[in-house]
């Protein structure tokens, strides 16, 4: 195990700053609700439960984008494109000046399309400081529709093509360079509804994919332990690791508040085991915390259990003491 953090989000006297970002949008999602998953995660205590582990931590608010319209698909096959693109500028500008000003940031989605705009930032980032990005990407879906293979039209199917080049080209060059990052760069954790077409997309890109089958069959410590290998000690130490998290992943026995459930998901163990692993690295550099939808949830409890795994992800543990 190790306690140190990646020195690229630690200020000079060792503490993590980080900074929530709240997106308030549904605009790339199939129902509405997701909009309010950033004050949900208020709530239920986000700030205060990142502080008292020893994280300086700012909140933005929630920033101003363009309407969440319910659109139908335009003759590309894509629901929303002009909203989308715009909500996920402002995460993208948002995010990469968070990191030139060496903050963690944690992007309070809204749907899953914002990510496309937070890892391109990222992975720009990447680009001009030389450090190698490792994105995992937990998750139920494997988001990696196109506007023309894509049963919905909703954006937040087709985030992963596009930071591979793949999908709607606006979405696809945010980052300066398409594609925004090589596919090897992206490890999918929970799978288990994966689109025919999607089938095939994850072969062409040569996606690393852990779905519920490897994770039954390895079990979550073999699966992250493999997940982790090319970000876990000192040779690689310049790596910088983008969470991203929808909290569909979760089974929705113990998360029911998210858009497009799936069961037969990692209970709460396996999650926090998954958290845990991450923590241990030492290297989370930049987090999104997406589909969180408080419409469809009970008492907030969904919001609840993603902040105590939020704990987990930022070194909270049974044993190790909290920072004073
Ligand atoms: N981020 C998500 N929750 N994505 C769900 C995607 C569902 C389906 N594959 C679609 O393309 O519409
Ligand atoms: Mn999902
Ligand atoms: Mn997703």
């Amino acid at each position: 195990m190790t306690m140190e953090h990646a020195s690229h989000t630690v200020a000079a006297t060792g503490q993590i700053q980080a900074t929530l970002i709240g997106l308030p949008t549904d605009v790339g999602a199939s129902r509405l609700g997701a909009a309010m998953g950033p004050d949900a995660l208020r709530v239920a205590q986000l700030a205060p439960a990142l502080q008292r582990l020893g994280v300086a931590v700012q909140d933005l608010g929630n920033l101003a984008g363009p309407p969440n319209p319910r659109g139908e698909r335009d003759a590309q096959g894509m629901r929303n494109l002009a909203e989308c693109l715009a909500w996920n500028r402002i995460a993208h500008d948002t995010v990469l000046q968070l990191l030139q000003q060496k903050r963690l940031p944690i992007l309070l989605g809204g749907d899953h399309t914002l990510a496309t705009g937070s890892i391109s930032a990222v992975a720009r980032h990447c680009r001009a400081t030389g450090k190698r990005l490792r994105v995992l990407w937990l998750d139920a879906h494997s988001d990696c529709n196109t506007p023309e293979s894509s049963p919905t039209g909703n954006l937040h199917g087709m985030p992963v093509s596009s930071l591979c080049g793949r999908g709607p080209k606006s979405l696809a060059a945010l980052s300066g360079a398409v594609p925004a990052l090589p596919a090897s760069a992206f490890c999918q954790i929970g799978l288990r509804s994966v689109d025919g077409s999607e089938k095939s997309m994850i072969r062409e890109l040569g996606l690393e994919v852990y779905d519920m089958r490897a994770i039954d069959e390895l079990g979550m410590r073999e699966v992250m332990r493999r997940a982790l290998a090319g970000v876990n000690g000192p040779q690689n130490s310049d790596v910088h690791l983008h969470l991203s998290f929808d909290v569909d992943f979760l089974d929705p026995d113990i998360a029911p508040g998210t858009g497009t459930p799936v069961r037969g998901g990692p209970n709460y163990r396996e999650a926090q085991l998954c958290m845990e692993m991450i923590a241990d690295t030492g290297r989370l550099a930049s987090l999104d915390i997406v589909e969180l939808n408080p419409a469809l949830d009970l008492r907030n409890q969904t919001a609840e259990l993603v902040v105590d795994l939020v704990q987990s992800l930022f070194g909270q543990s049974t044993l190790m003491r909290d920072a004073p």
